[in-house]
Protein backbone atom coordinates (compact mmCIF):
# COMPACT_ATOMS: atom_id res chain seq x y z
CA UNK A 1 0.00 0.00 0.00
CA UNK A 2 2.72 2.01 1.19
CA UNK A 3 4.40 1.62 -2.06
CA UNK A 4 1.39 2.31 -4.40
CA UNK A 5 0.70 5.54 -2.31
CA UNK A 6 4.37 7.09 -2.29
CA UNK A 7 4.06 6.79 -6.21
CA UNK A 8 0.78 6.75 -7.02
CA UNK A 9 0.68 9.77 -8.70
CA UNK A 10 1.34 9.23 -12.61
CA UNK A 11 0.68 12.07 -15.36
CA UNK A 12 1.28 12.36 -19.22
CA UNK A 13 4.14 13.01 -21.35
CA UNK A 14 3.85 16.01 -23.63
CA UNK A 15 3.44 15.23 -27.56
CA UNK A 16 6.32 15.23 -29.58
CA UNK A 17 9.23 14.94 -27.31
CA UNK A 18 11.02 12.16 -27.86
CA UNK A 19 13.42 10.34 -25.29
CA UNK A 20 15.17 7.16 -23.95
CA UNK A 21 13.04 4.22 -23.37
CA UNK A 22 12.33 3.00 -19.91
CA UNK A 23 11.22 0.10 -17.92
CA UNK A 24 8.05 -0.72 -16.51
CA UNK A 25 7.33 0.73 -13.16
CA UNK A 26 11.36 2.64 -12.99
CA UNK A 27 10.90 4.19 -15.73
CA UNK A 28 14.66 5.27 -16.63
CA UNK A 29 15.84 5.45 -12.95
CA UNK A 30 17.72 1.89 -13.18
CA UNK A 31 20.19 3.26 -16.52
CA UNK A 32 20.87 6.52 -14.44
CA UNK A 33 21.88 4.99 -11.13
CA UNK A 34 25.79 5.10 -11.92
CA UNK A 35 26.79 8.73 -12.59
CA UNK A 36 22.97 10.04 -13.73
CA UNK A 37 24.98 13.70 -15.46
CA UNK A 38 26.60 11.78 -17.66
CA UNK A 39 23.92 9.75 -18.89
CA UNK A 40 21.84 12.38 -19.22
CA UNK A 41 24.24 14.58 -20.95
CA UNK A 42 24.42 11.65 -23.32
CA UNK A 43 20.89 11.65 -23.77
CA UNK A 44 20.83 15.44 -24.93
CA UNK A 45 23.15 14.23 -27.66
CA UNK A 46 20.97 12.24 -29.27
CA UNK A 47 17.56 13.66 -28.48
CA UNK A 48 18.51 17.48 -28.18
CA UNK A 49 17.76 20.35 -25.84
CA UNK A 50 14.79 18.81 -25.04
CA UNK A 51 13.58 15.49 -23.78
CA UNK A 52 11.54 13.65 -21.97
CA UNK A 53 12.52 10.59 -18.62
CA UNK A 54 10.33 9.03 -16.62
CA UNK A 55 11.68 8.95 -12.89
CA UNK A 56 9.23 6.08 -11.58
CA UNK A 57 5.62 6.72 -12.39
CA UNK A 58 6.59 10.54 -12.95
CA UNK A 59 7.68 12.22 -16.49
CA UNK A 60 10.21 14.62 -16.70
CA UNK A 61 11.12 17.09 -19.25
CA UNK A 62 15.02 17.56 -19.36
CA UNK A 63 16.00 20.69 -20.45
CA UNK A 64 19.66 20.96 -21.66
CA UNK A 65 20.34 24.59 -23.09
CA UNK A 66 20.69 27.58 -21.41
CA UNK A 67 18.41 29.63 -23.24
CA UNK A 68 15.56 26.63 -23.11
CA UNK A 69 16.05 26.28 -19.24
CA UNK A 70 16.11 30.08 -18.58
CA UNK A 71 13.03 30.21 -19.67
CA UNK A 72 11.13 27.27 -18.90
CA UNK A 73 12.54 27.93 -15.14
CA UNK A 74 11.18 31.62 -15.33
CA UNK A 75 7.57 30.81 -16.22
CA UNK A 76 5.40 31.55 -13.12
CA UNK A 77 3.90 27.90 -13.86
CA UNK A 78 7.54 26.59 -13.15
CA UNK A 79 8.28 27.44 -9.28
CA UNK A 80 6.72 24.68 -7.65
CA UNK A 81 9.14 22.28 -6.84
CA UNK A 82 9.32 18.40 -6.88
CA UNK A 83 9.52 17.32 -3.03
CA UNK A 84 11.72 15.02 -2.44
CA UNK A 85 10.80 12.93 0.78
CA UNK A 86 14.14 13.51 1.62
CA UNK A 87 14.14 17.64 2.29
CA UNK A 88 10.47 17.03 3.53
CA UNK A 89 11.74 14.90 6.30
CA UNK A 90 14.83 18.33 6.87
CA UNK A 91 12.17 20.84 6.89
CA UNK A 92 9.50 19.00 8.64
CA UNK A 93 7.15 19.67 5.81
CA UNK A 94 6.79 22.45 3.61
CA UNK A 95 8.26 25.07 5.53
CA UNK A 96 10.80 27.70 5.25
CA UNK A 97 12.37 28.88 1.66
CA UNK A 98 13.42 25.71 0.06
CA UNK A 99 10.51 23.04 0.53
CA UNK A 100 7.56 26.34 1.44
CA UNK A 101 5.27 26.84 -1.60
CA UNK A 102 3.35 29.53 -2.82
CA UNK A 103 2.80 32.49 -1.01
CA UNK A 104 4.53 31.14 2.21
CA UNK A 105 8.08 30.71 -0.03
CA UNK A 106 7.82 33.89 -1.58
CA UNK A 107 7.38 35.84 1.91
CA UNK A 108 10.09 33.82 3.24
CA UNK A 109 12.35 34.10 0.80
CA UNK A 110 12.18 37.77 0.43
CA UNK A 111 12.22 37.94 4.35
CA UNK A 112 15.83 36.16 4.06
CA UNK A 113 16.86 38.56 0.91
CA UNK A 114 16.02 41.57 3.07
CA UNK A 115 17.75 40.77 5.96
CA UNK A 116 20.57 40.00 4.54
CA UNK A 117 20.55 43.27 3.08
CA UNK A 118 19.91 44.82 6.20
CA UNK A 119 22.76 43.23 7.76
CA UNK A 120 24.76 45.10 5.28
CA UNK A 121 24.68 42.60 2.22
CA UNK A 122 24.18 43.46 -1.29
CA UNK A 123 25.65 44.38 -5.12
CA UNK A 124 27.73 47.12 -4.11
CA UNK A 125 28.31 46.67 -0.48
CA UNK A 126 31.01 45.31 1.07
CA UNK A 127 30.23 45.66 4.91
CA UNK A 128 30.52 41.64 4.83
CA UNK A 129 33.95 41.52 4.22
CA UNK A 130 35.91 42.02 7.25
CA UNK A 131 33.97 38.81 8.59
CA UNK A 132 34.79 36.67 5.59
CA UNK A 133 38.11 37.76 5.71
CA UNK A 134 38.33 36.65 9.16
CA UNK A 135 37.43 33.19 8.27
CA UNK A 136 39.99 33.03 5.30
CA UNK A 137 42.46 34.51 7.98
CA UNK A 138 41.52 31.52 10.18
CA UNK A 139 42.07 29.22 7.46
CA UNK A 140 45.80 30.59 6.68
CA UNK A 141 46.37 30.06 10.19
CA UNK A 142 44.88 26.15 10.73
CA UNK A 143 47.23 25.72 7.50
CA UNK A 144 50.58 26.84 9.05
CA UNK A 145 49.85 24.59 12.01
CA UNK A 146 48.60 21.75 10.03
CA UNK A 147 52.01 22.37 7.74
CA UNK A 148 54.56 22.35 10.67
CA UNK A 149 53.43 18.40 11.15
CA UNK A 150 52.81 16.99 8.01
CA UNK A 151 54.32 18.29 4.02
CA UNK A 152 50.98 18.11 2.49
CA UNK A 153 47.48 19.44 3.90
CA UNK A 154 43.74 18.33 3.13
CA UNK A 155 41.51 21.48 2.86
CA UNK A 156 37.65 19.03 2.24
CA UNK A 157 36.95 19.95 6.17
CA UNK A 158 38.32 23.03 7.23
CA UNK A 159 37.13 24.98 4.35
CA UNK A 160 33.39 23.67 4.98
CA UNK A 161 33.78 24.70 8.28
CA UNK A 162 34.83 28.27 7.43
CA UNK A 163 32.57 28.63 5.16
CA UNK A 164 29.81 27.83 6.82
CA UNK A 165 31.23 29.91 9.81
CA UNK A 166 30.74 32.79 7.36
CA UNK A 167 26.76 32.28 7.50
CA UNK A 168 27.08 31.32 11.52
CA UNK A 169 27.89 34.30 12.24
CA UNK A 170 25.96 36.27 10.25
CA UNK A 171 23.12 34.42 11.49
CA UNK A 172 23.74 33.36 15.18
CA UNK A 173 25.69 36.87 15.98
CA UNK A 174 28.90 34.72 16.84
CA UNK A 175 31.37 32.50 15.35
CA UNK A 176 32.44 28.92 16.08
CA UNK A 177 35.72 27.38 16.97
CA UNK A 178 37.37 26.01 13.49
CA UNK A 179 38.14 22.91 15.95
CA UNK A 180 34.69 22.67 18.16
CA UNK A 181 31.99 23.15 15.43
CA UNK A 182 29.00 22.45 16.31
CA UNK A 183 26.72 23.61 13.22
CA UNK A 184 29.44 22.51 10.60
CA UNK A 185 29.55 18.62 12.15
CA UNK A 186 25.57 18.52 12.13
CA UNK A 187 25.26 20.47 8.74
CA UNK A 188 27.52 17.62 7.61
CA UNK A 189 25.53 14.46 9.20
CA UNK A 190 22.53 16.09 7.34
CA UNK A 191 24.61 16.73 4.01
CA UNK A 192 25.70 12.78 3.91
CA UNK A 193 22.46 11.70 4.75
CA UNK A 194 21.23 13.15 1.59
CA UNK A 195 23.93 12.22 -0.78
CA UNK A 196 22.81 8.65 0.76
CA UNK A 197 18.89 9.53 -0.34
CA UNK A 198 20.16 10.04 -3.61
CA UNK A 199 21.97 6.97 -3.88
CA UNK A 200 20.55 4.08 -2.00
CA UNK A 201 17.30 5.50 -3.76
CA UNK A 202 15.09 6.70 -0.54
CA UNK A 203 14.82 10.15 -1.91
CA UNK A 204 12.81 9.18 -4.78
CA UNK A 205 11.23 6.00 -3.52
CA UNK A 206 10.25 6.86 -0.03
CA UNK A 207 8.72 3.25 0.24
CA UNK A 208 12.16 2.05 0.95
CA UNK A 209 12.56 3.18 4.46
CA UNK A 210 9.91 0.82 5.31
CA UNK A 211 11.95 -1.92 3.73
CA UNK A 212 15.53 -1.16 4.59
CA UNK A 213 15.48 1.53 6.88
CA UNK A 214 18.66 0.78 8.38
CA UNK A 215 20.45 -0.57 5.21
CA UNK A 216 19.24 2.52 3.42
CA UNK A 217 20.54 4.49 5.43
CA UNK A 218 17.67 6.41 6.24
CA UNK A 219 17.52 5.61 10.33
CA UNK A 220 20.61 7.65 10.60
CA UNK A 221 19.40 10.94 8.37
CA UNK A 222 16.16 10.83 10.09
CA UNK A 223 18.54 11.15 13.42
CA UNK A 224 20.98 13.71 11.52
CA UNK A 225 17.89 15.91 10.60
CA UNK A 226 16.20 15.95 13.81
CA UNK A 227 19.56 16.72 15.83
CA UNK A 228 19.96 19.66 13.08
CA UNK A 229 16.30 20.79 13.93
CA UNK A 230 16.98 20.53 17.38
CA UNK A 231 20.29 22.70 17.61
CA UNK A 232 18.77 25.27 15.28
CA UNK A 233 15.73 25.73 17.94
CA UNK A 234 17.40 25.71 20.65
CA UNK A 235 19.84 28.92 19.37
CA UNK A 236 15.81 30.29 19.06
CA UNK A 237 15.28 29.51 22.30
CA UNK A 238 18.63 31.42 23.74
CA UNK A 239 17.54 34.41 21.40
CA UNK A 240 14.10 34.76 22.64
CA UNK A 241 15.55 34.78 26.21
CA UNK A 242 17.58 37.60 25.29
CA UNK A 243 16.19 39.29 22.94
CA UNK A 244 15.76 43.11 22.72
CA UNK A 245 12.98 44.57 20.59
CA UNK A 246 13.77 46.57 17.17
CA UNK A 247 16.95 46.10 17.89
CA UNK A 248 18.17 42.85 15.97
CA UNK A 249 21.57 41.90 16.32
CA UNK A 250 21.54 38.84 14.19
CA UNK A 251 19.60 37.10 11.59
CA UNK A 252 17.66 35.18 14.18
CA UNK A 253 16.79 37.87 16.08
CA UNK A 254 15.60 39.58 12.98
CA UNK A 255 13.23 36.54 12.40
CA UNK A 256 12.46 36.41 16.20
CA UNK A 257 11.26 40.38 15.21
CA UNK A 258 9.12 39.53 12.15
CA UNK A 259 7.02 36.64 14.42
CA UNK A 260 6.05 39.61 16.40
CA UNK A 261 5.19 41.92 13.99
CA UNK A 262 2.78 39.35 12.06
CA UNK A 263 1.80 38.43 15.86
CA UNK A 264 -1.93 39.41 14.63
CA UNK A 265 -1.75 38.82 11.04
CA UNK A 266 -3.21 35.32 10.39
CA UNK A 267 -2.37 36.10 6.54
CA UNK A 268 1.69 36.41 6.81
CA UNK A 269 3.41 32.73 6.91
CA UNK A 270 5.31 34.29 10.18
CA UNK A 271 2.23 33.94 12.30
CA UNK A 272 2.06 31.87 15.35
CA UNK A 273 2.81 28.55 15.79
CA UNK A 274 3.17 27.51 11.77
CA UNK A 275 5.48 30.74 11.43
CA UNK A 276 7.82 29.46 14.11
CA UNK A 277 8.70 26.88 11.94
CA UNK A 278 9.05 28.22 8.65
CA UNK A 279 11.27 30.76 10.78
CA UNK A 280 13.47 27.71 11.77
CA UNK A 281 13.05 25.87 8.45
CA UNK A 282 14.64 28.86 6.98
CA UNK A 283 17.70 29.31 8.98
CA UNK A 284 18.27 24.91 8.44
CA UNK A 285 17.85 24.94 4.58
CA UNK A 286 20.70 28.33 4.55
CA UNK A 287 23.18 25.80 5.90
CA UNK A 288 22.00 22.59 4.07
CA UNK A 289 21.85 24.73 0.47
CA UNK A 290 25.22 26.36 1.31
CA UNK A 291 27.73 24.41 3.26
CA UNK A 292 28.36 21.55 0.50
CA UNK A 293 28.51 23.82 -2.46
CA UNK A 294 30.42 26.99 -1.35
CA UNK A 295 33.67 25.20 -0.19
CA UNK A 296 32.51 22.54 -2.79
CA UNK A 297 33.21 25.16 -5.53
CA UNK A 298 36.97 26.66 -4.01
CA UNK A 299 38.10 22.33 -3.86
CA UNK A 300 37.30 22.25 -7.07
CA UNK A 301 38.98 25.27 -7.95
CA UNK A 302 42.14 24.76 -5.89
CA UNK A 303 42.50 21.03 -7.61
CA UNK A 304 42.42 22.34 -10.98
CA UNK A 305 44.49 24.90 -10.55
CA UNK A 306 46.88 22.71 -8.56
CA UNK A 307 47.38 20.60 -11.59
CA UNK A 308 47.27 23.35 -13.66
CA UNK A 309 50.37 25.25 -12.86
CA UNK A 310 50.07 27.77 -15.66
CA UNK A 311 46.78 28.72 -15.04
CA UNK A 312 48.07 29.15 -11.35
CA UNK A 313 50.94 31.58 -12.53
CA UNK A 314 48.59 33.96 -14.59
CA UNK A 315 46.60 33.87 -11.20
CA UNK A 316 49.65 34.61 -9.23
CA UNK A 317 50.24 37.34 -11.55
CA UNK A 318 46.99 39.25 -11.89
CA UNK A 319 46.89 38.95 -7.69
CA UNK A 320 50.07 40.24 -7.19
CA UNK A 321 49.61 43.23 -9.64
CA UNK A 322 46.20 44.31 -8.87
CA UNK A 323 46.33 43.80 -5.15
CA UNK A 324 50.17 43.17 -4.28
CA UNK A 325 51.77 41.22 -1.22
CA UNK A 326 50.44 43.96 1.62
CA UNK A 327 47.22 44.71 1.72
CA UNK A 328 43.99 42.15 1.92
CA UNK A 329 41.50 41.34 -0.71
CA UNK A 330 38.65 43.83 -1.41
CA UNK A 331 35.25 42.92 -3.44
CA UNK A 332 36.20 45.96 -5.14
CA UNK A 333 39.24 44.59 -7.21
CA UNK A 334 36.86 42.14 -8.88
CA UNK A 335 36.20 44.52 -12.07
CA UNK A 336 40.38 44.54 -12.41
CA UNK A 337 40.79 41.15 -12.04
CA UNK A 338 39.87 39.23 -15.29
CA UNK A 339 42.05 36.15 -15.00
CA UNK A 340 41.03 35.53 -11.45
CA UNK A 341 36.69 35.67 -12.30
CA UNK A 342 37.63 33.48 -15.44
CA UNK A 343 38.87 30.83 -13.14
CA UNK A 344 35.94 31.08 -11.15
CA UNK A 345 33.71 30.51 -13.85
CA UNK A 346 35.30 28.00 -15.31
CA UNK A 347 35.59 25.82 -12.01
CA UNK A 348 31.71 26.66 -12.06
CA UNK A 349 31.52 25.27 -15.77
CA UNK A 350 33.34 21.92 -15.56
CA UNK A 351 32.55 20.87 -12.28
CA UNK A 352 29.20 22.01 -11.13
CA UNK A 353 28.17 21.30 -7.77
CA UNK A 354 24.61 21.23 -8.32
CA UNK A 355 24.56 19.30 -11.73
CA UNK A 356 21.87 18.14 -12.12
CA UNK A 357 20.13 21.20 -9.95
CA UNK A 358 16.75 20.96 -8.23
CA UNK A 359 13.63 19.18 -10.09
CA UNK A 360 10.72 21.41 -10.22
CA UNK A 361 7.12 20.66 -11.07
CA UNK A 362 4.47 22.59 -13.47
CA UNK A 363 1.91 23.86 -11.40
CA UNK A 364 -0.29 24.12 -14.85
CA UNK A 365 -0.40 23.11 -18.38
CA UNK A 366 1.43 25.53 -20.23
CA UNK A 367 2.72 25.92 -23.64
CA UNK A 368 6.72 25.88 -24.62
CA UNK A 369 8.76 25.76 -28.03
CA UNK A 370 5.19 24.56 -29.64
CA UNK A 371 4.57 21.74 -27.23
CA UNK A 372 1.37 21.63 -24.59
CA UNK A 373 3.56 20.47 -21.46
CA UNK A 374 0.84 19.11 -18.93
CA UNK A 375 0.49 20.02 -15.40
CA UNK A 376 2.25 17.55 -13.34
CA UNK A 377 4.97 17.32 -15.64
CA UNK A 378 8.56 17.20 -13.41
CA UNK A 379 11.09 19.76 -15.20
CA UNK A 380 14.75 18.88 -14.63
CA UNK A 381 17.72 21.10 -15.28
CA UNK A 382 20.96 19.23 -16.78
CA UNK A 383 22.96 21.73 -15.63
CA UNK A 384 26.07 19.32 -16.34
CA UNK A 385 24.91 18.93 -19.86
CA UNK A 386 25.09 22.67 -20.62
CA UNK A 387 28.02 22.95 -19.24
CA UNK A 388 29.68 20.62 -21.19
CA UNK A 389 27.98 21.10 -24.22
CA UNK A 390 30.45 20.77 -27.31
CA UNK A 391 28.75 23.15 -29.51
CA UNK A 392 29.09 25.63 -26.96
CA UNK A 393 32.27 24.76 -25.57
CA UNK A 394 34.12 22.60 -28.28
CA UNK A 395 36.55 21.79 -25.57
CA UNK A 396 34.79 21.15 -22.95
CA UNK A 397 36.50 17.97 -20.33
CA UNK A 398 39.83 20.56 -20.81
CA UNK A 399 40.42 23.13 -17.90
CA UNK A 400 40.91 26.52 -19.62
CA UNK A 401 39.94 28.99 -17.93
CA UNK A 402 41.18 31.61 -21.24
CA UNK A 403 38.05 30.39 -22.93
CA UNK A 404 35.95 33.26 -21.25
CA UNK A 405 37.99 35.90 -21.84
CA UNK A 406 38.98 38.67 -24.75
CA UNK A 407 42.00 38.13 -27.07
CA UNK A 408 43.94 40.96 -24.76
CA UNK A 409 42.27 38.87 -21.60
CA UNK A 410 41.47 42.07 -20.35
CA UNK A 411 37.57 41.26 -20.46
CA UNK A 412 35.47 38.44 -19.14
CA UNK A 413 33.36 37.42 -22.33
CA UNK A 414 29.34 38.08 -21.10
CA UNK A 415 27.54 36.46 -23.95
CA UNK A 416 29.63 33.16 -22.77
CA UNK A 417 28.96 33.21 -19.25
CA UNK A 418 25.33 33.71 -19.85
CA UNK A 419 25.40 29.47 -20.71
CA UNK A 420 26.49 29.17 -17.26
CA UNK A 421 23.76 28.06 -14.80
CA UNK A 422 25.31 26.55 -11.92
CA UNK A 423 22.90 28.47 -9.66
CA UNK A 424 19.56 27.43 -11.94
CA UNK A 425 17.55 29.97 -13.28
CA UNK A 426 13.84 31.45 -12.60
CA UNK A 427 12.31 32.66 -9.43
CA UNK A 428 14.01 30.18 -7.49
CA UNK A 429 17.19 30.70 -8.46
CA UNK A 430 19.97 30.44 -5.49
CA UNK A 431 19.12 32.51 -2.78
CA UNK A 432 22.57 33.05 -1.46
CA UNK A 433 24.31 33.48 -5.11
CA UNK A 434 25.76 36.38 -4.23
CA UNK A 435 26.88 35.33 -0.74
CA UNK A 436 28.98 32.32 -2.28
CA UNK A 437 30.54 34.34 -5.37
CA UNK A 438 31.78 36.76 -2.10
CA UNK A 439 33.25 34.24 -0.26
CA UNK A 440 34.73 32.40 -3.37
CA UNK A 441 36.15 35.30 -4.98
CA UNK A 442 37.69 36.63 -1.32
CA UNK A 443 38.96 32.68 0.03
CA UNK A 444 40.31 32.12 -3.06
CA UNK A 445 41.95 35.42 -3.88
CA UNK A 446 43.89 34.98 -0.44
CA UNK A 447 44.74 31.89 -0.53
CA UNK A 448 46.73 31.98 -3.73
CA UNK A 449 47.95 35.71 -2.45
CA UNK A 450 49.66 33.69 0.19
CA UNK A 451 50.48 30.18 -1.23
CA UNK A 452 51.84 28.59 -4.17
CA UNK A 453 49.50 25.27 -4.32
CA UNK A 454 51.74 22.11 -5.44
CA UNK A 455 50.81 18.08 -5.73
CA UNK A 456 51.02 16.46 -3.13
CA UNK A 457 54.53 14.35 -3.44
CA UNK A 458 52.75 10.34 -2.77
CA UNK A 459 49.78 11.34 -4.73
CA UNK A 460 50.95 13.42 -7.45
CA UNK A 461 47.98 12.73 -9.82
CA UNK A 462 44.46 14.57 -9.58
CA UNK A 463 41.40 12.81 -9.38
CA UNK A 464 38.85 14.80 -10.69
CA UNK A 465 36.02 11.74 -10.26
CA UNK A 466 33.73 13.01 -8.22
CA UNK A 467 31.47 11.71 -5.73
CA UNK A 468 28.02 11.84 -6.93
CA UNK A 469 24.82 11.86 -5.41
CA UNK A 470 22.51 15.49 -5.44
CA UNK A 471 25.55 16.77 -6.28
CA UNK A 472 29.14 16.64 -7.99
CA UNK A 473 31.54 16.60 -4.93
CA UNK A 474 35.08 17.05 -5.04
CA UNK A 475 36.77 13.56 -2.89
CA UNK A 476 39.19 14.33 -0.49
CA UNK A 477 42.60 15.32 -1.86
CA UNK A 478 45.75 16.69 -0.32
CA UNK A 479 48.18 19.66 -1.27
CA UNK A 480 51.48 20.94 -0.51
CA UNK A 481 50.91 24.75 0.73
CA UNK A 482 54.21 26.37 0.12
CA UNK A 483 54.53 29.85 1.22
CA UNK A 484 55.43 32.74 -1.28
CA UNK A 485 58.62 34.16 -1.01
CA UNK A 486 57.26 37.57 -1.00
CA UNK A 487 54.43 37.13 1.43
C1 LIG B 1 28.35 27.73 -5.02
C2 LIG B 1 27.40 27.69 -4.14
C3 LIG B 1 25.96 27.37 -4.42
C4 LIG B 1 25.38 26.68 -5.46
C5 LIG B 1 26.08 26.03 -6.65
C6 LIG B 1 23.95 26.68 -5.23
C7 LIG B 1 23.02 26.11 -6.07
C8 LIG B 1 21.65 26.17 -5.88
C9 LIG B 1 20.67 25.60 -6.77
C10 LIG B 1 20.97 24.88 -8.08
C11 LIG B 1 19.45 25.84 -6.24
C12 LIG B 1 18.10 25.39 -6.80
C13 LIG B 1 17.35 26.54 -7.43
C14 LIG B 1 16.00 26.12 -7.93
O1 LIG B 1 15.29 25.31 -7.30
O2 LIG B 1 15.58 26.63 -8.97
C15 LIG B 1 19.65 26.55 -5.00
C16 LIG B 1 18.63 26.98 -4.18
C17 LIG B 1 18.83 27.56 -2.95
N1 LIG B 1 20.04 27.96 -2.42
FE1 LIG B 1 21.86 27.76 -3.27
N2 LIG B 1 23.70 27.34 -4.06
C18 LIG B 1 24.89 27.78 -3.53
C19 LIG B 1 25.08 28.52 -2.38
C20 LIG B 1 24.08 28.90 -1.51
C21 LIG B 1 24.27 29.69 -0.31
C22 LIG B 1 25.59 30.29 0.17
C23 LIG B 1 23.04 29.80 0.30
C24 LIG B 1 22.63 30.49 1.57
C25 LIG B 1 23.09 31.60 2.01
C26 LIG B 1 22.08 29.10 -0.55
C27 LIG B 1 20.73 28.99 -0.28
C28 LIG B 1 19.80 28.48 -1.16
C29 LIG B 1 18.37 28.43 -0.88
C30 LIG B 1 17.69 28.87 0.41
C31 LIG B 1 17.77 27.88 -2.00
C32 LIG B 1 16.27 27.65 -2.22
C33 LIG B 1 15.71 28.82 -3.02
C34 LIG B 1 14.22 28.71 -3.26
O3 LIG B 1 13.69 27.60 -3.29
O4 LIG B 1 13.59 29.76 -3.45
N3 LIG B 1 22.74 28.57 -1.63
N4 LIG B 1 21.00 26.76 -4.81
Amino acid sequence: YKFLESNKKSDRMPKGIQGPPGFPILGNILQMVKNPHLKLSKWAKKYGALYTIRLGFRNALVTSDAKSMKDLFGHPASTKKFQMDTFLLLSKGRYGIFTAEGEAWAEQRQFFIRSLVDFGFGSGKTSLEPLILDEAQYVIEWIEAESKNSSSVCLNEILRIATSNVLWTLVNGKRNNLTDNNISLLTQNVIDGVQQSIKNGFGFFPWIKYIAPELSGYNSYYKACNDLYAFITERFEEHKSQFTPDAPKDIIDAYIQELLNKANDPSSSFYGIEGERHSIASVLELFIASSETTPGVMLWLVLYVCHNQSVQRKLHDEIETVIGTCREPSLLDKPRMPFTDAVIQETFRISPLAAMGIVHELSESIEFQGHTLPKGLLLLPNIYHVHHDEKTWGDPENFRPERFLNPEETEVNKSLTENLVPFQAGKRQCVGETLARDVIFLFIVKLFQTYDVLPDPDNPEPNYEPDVGLGLICKPFKVRMQRKSNN
